[in-house]
């Protein structure tokens, strides 16, 4: 089966979109699974577009499968996850109908490819389009309310590049040498696809690749140099230490702890291209007992992270209630210990990368500190803090420049 050309391609396609629908996988795990076999980058590069494409409008390919059909075919039936993804190779991908169909019918065979054929050459004869933005299931929409239709807007293109400088003085004139733009001191705006490690400064550790939203959590921190010395922080969840990263390179004396030794690795090594330092602390939050005092803790909690769906399309259908509850539960318990840990006068950054109220407004209502309300100033033009003095962020935001991840931060003094 595997002499025929393109279908290893469609064949990981498919099992990524199982191993994410029926198994609860992220997308990334499944990845790595599906793709092993796989040789040439753009073959791999092939699949992971056909099961994204998949995952961000399955809702809208569905429909049109169920369109044509008397009797619906089970959710998990193996001909509607290869009729998804003629679809998404057919309607997102621009592949002629004939390429589709003889790269995805030998997936199946029998009764079950004949049906594939015969739903897949009935809506080509059809005059049929997707609407502007794909729909969301309806669960999505129930917890994202107003903004589920503008966030899934923000889901129809893929997002930008962005990079965070570690010397925020030349931002403009790095920008124009890129070709890129810049939405904040220290932040650079590239087209998607600007292969990252032919930019000039990246085997020099001069910036790293960060969306603009995920900076803004140590940005709401200020400047860690002072007239008595670097000030004391703790980026607690820290790896793999992106805003470690951007702490220590705004002179603050970084303690980054987290739990998962890999993770770390990957923060040491981006530490080691950068050339900047931080103590590292691999251990468990929740019964750590730090030997020192802060000056500011930055808690950038474990969460669902739907609010990184524009790259990860998987989180749409993998997250419901009871992740989300069981995220919660640990951002309560996180959030408890930093309060304790802090010292009279310090300031507290809370932030997920999550759609959720329950990660977000929830739980910063339940902090018993006195608010630092974040102001507008404090922001990229065009973001507003909510009525709360908190910072929402999601992708159907500052969408003419290309969006931003979703992010929830709030901000304390003790
Ligand atoms: C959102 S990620 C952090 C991203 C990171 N701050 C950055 O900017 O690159 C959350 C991190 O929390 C860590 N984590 C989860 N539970 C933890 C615990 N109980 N104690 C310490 N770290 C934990 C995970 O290993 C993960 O690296």
């Amino acid at each position: 089966m595997s002499d025929i050309p393109g279908l290893p391609a469609r064949r990981a396609a498919l099992q990524m979109i199982d191993a994410v629908l029926h198994r609860g996988e992220t997308l990334e795990q499944a990845e790595r699974n599906a793709t092993r076999h796989i040789r040439g980058p753009a073959d791999r590069a092939l699949s992971i577009a056909i099961a994204s494409e998949v995952l961000r409008w399955l809702v809208d390919f569905d429909g049109l499968i169920d369109s044509v059909m008397k009797k619906p075919l089970p959710d998990d039936a193996k001909a509607r996850s290869v009729l998804r993804l003629m679809l998404a190779q057919w309607l997102r991908l621009d592949t002629p109908p004939h390429a589709v169909i003889a790269t995805a019918l030998p997936l199946l065979t029998g009764g079950t490819r004949r049906l594939a054929h015969g739903v897949f050459s009935t809506l080509n004869k059809q005059e049929i389009s997707l609407p502007d933005a794909p729909t969301m299931p309806d669960r999505v929409i129930d917890r994202w309310g107003d903004r589920a239709e503008i966030i899934a807007a923000g889901l129809i293109a893929p997002p930008p590049v962005d990079l965070a400088l570690k010397n925020w003085a030349d931002t403009d004139e790095r920008a124009a040498s890129m070709g890129g733009v810049s939405l904040a001191p220290g932040h650079i705006r590239l087209p998607r696809g600007t292969p990252i490690d032919q930019l000039p400064g990246f085997a020099e550790g001069d910036w790293w690749v960060q969306d603009l939203a995920a900076t803004l959590p140590a940005r709401l921190l200020g400047q860690g140099g002072g007239p008595n010395g670097p000030k004391r922080v703790l980026d607690l969840c820290a790896a793999p230490g992106g805003k470690t990263l951007q702490l220590a390179a705004a002179g603050w004396q970084v303690t980054a702890l987290d739990i998962s030794e890999r993770r770390l690795g990957k923060l040491r090594q981006n530490l080691e291209r950068t050339g900047l330092e931080a103590e590292i602390i691999k251990a468990n939050a929740l019964t750590w007992q730090p030997a020192k005092q802060f000056d500011a803790i930055l808690l950038d909690a474990p969460c669902t992270a739907t609010g990184t769906c524009r790259r990860h399309p998987d989180v749409i259908h993998r997250i419901g209630d009871r992740q989300i509850e069981e995220m919660a539960e640990l951002q309560n318990a996180l959030l408890e210990r930093a309060i304790e840990w802090l010292p009279e006068g310090s300031a507290l950054v809370y932030a997920v990368c999550s759609l959720e109220s329950a990660e977000g407004d929830a739980q910063a209502e339940s902090v018993g500190l006195t608010p630092m309300p974040i102001t507008a100033e404090e922001l990229p033009a065009g973001l507003q803090p909510t009525d709360d003095g908190w910072l929402r962020t999601d992708a159907g935001m500052l969408s003419d420049e290309g969006g931003l991840d979703g992010f929830f931060v709030a901000r304390w003094v003790k």
